[in-house]
């Protein structure tokens, strides 16, 4: 009954929660059991090295990959058996340890189909709220109108706007991968997966994104970001999640669990 009533109705400011999940490729367990809890405001770590689950956890979580049992709420409200493009409306955002935005447009068309969605929602909501009356054709305008600010805010906030013109394929790595994250932040989640999203980047752009994935905490959003390497979440993260073999053997702050005796076994440092 209580479980019901938890289904039913969403539980604001909880964040993104996954529990018990188990998934398993023919004779592979590869996720086996396993959960975190990625609360909004905070910096959530998964940890591990390769082939610990991570991805498949991070598919989970988003939708990409029904598990053999397990649950994922975002706020509550349950997200398991739903497709990927529902679970990103309801406010999961998920970027891929290869940055896969259509390589043939531009950043910023790329960027502006990935916000025209949310330039809607954001019109009707402000319509709802009473500040603005518009006709169709005004309302028409108003969403292309944020649209293109939103697209131009993220270029700009993630200091990619001198590339918004080039085509996503024909860009630096670097730039593909936060054009990626810019996408992903486009639809103004609630909860942000990041794949390993410093690979391939340099020092310098590492410690922006440390920086910027604190701002988007501040925020209010759930981060998640999964590492391979323990030095690179221990500055960022609130709480860490430690996968090995599929299950989680450690979680706690990350100046905790960095002594944790299978963290040393398990983890690259
Ligand atoms: N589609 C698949 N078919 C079969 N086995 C798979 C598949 N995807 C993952 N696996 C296996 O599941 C286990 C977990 O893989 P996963 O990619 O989730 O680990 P990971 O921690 O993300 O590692 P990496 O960082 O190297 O990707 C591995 O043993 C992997 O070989």
């Amino acid at each position: 009954m209580g479980e019901r009533r938890d289904a039913a109705r969403p539980v604001p400011g909880e964040g993104l929660r996954a529990a018990g999940v188990t998934v398993r490729f023919g004779g592979i367990t590869a996720v086996d059991g396993a959960g975190l809890t990625a609360p909004p405001g905070a910096v959530t770590g998964l940890l591990g090295p390769d082939g610990a689950g991570k991805t498949t956890l991070c598919d989970v979580l988003c939708g990409l990959r029904r598990p053999a049992v397990g649950s994922v709420r975002l706020d509550g409200a349950d997200l398991l058996g739903r497709s990927p493009g529902e679970v990103a409306r309801r406010g999961v955002a998920r970027t891929f340890q290869r940055p896969s935005p259509p390589r043939g447009r531009s950043a910023r068309r790329t960027l502006r189909e990935g916000v025209r969605a949310a330039a809607a929602r954001e019109v009707a909501r402000r319509e709802i709220a009473g500040r603005d009356r518009l006709d169709r054709r005004r309302r028409r305008r108003a969403a292309r109108d944020l649209t293109g600010e939103t697209a131009d805010a993220l270029l700009r906030r993630l200091g990619i706007a001198d590339f918004a013109a080039h085509r996503v394929g024909e860009v630096p790595p670097e730039v593909a991968r936060l054009a990626e994250l810019a996408c992903a932040l486009a639809t103004r989640p609630r909860a942000l997966v990041l794949d390993e999203p410093s690979r391939g980047l340099g020092e310098a752009a590492s410690r922006a994104l440390e920086v910027l994935l604190r701002e988007l905490a501040a925020e209010g959003l759930a981060v998640i970001l999964v590492e391979r390497e323990l030095e690179r979440v221990l500055g960022v993260c609130d709480t860490v999640h430690v996968l090995a073999d599929g299950r989680v053997v450690a979680c706690g702050p990350p100046a905790e669990v960095r002594y944790d005796h299978f963290v040393r076994r398990a983890c690259v440092h």
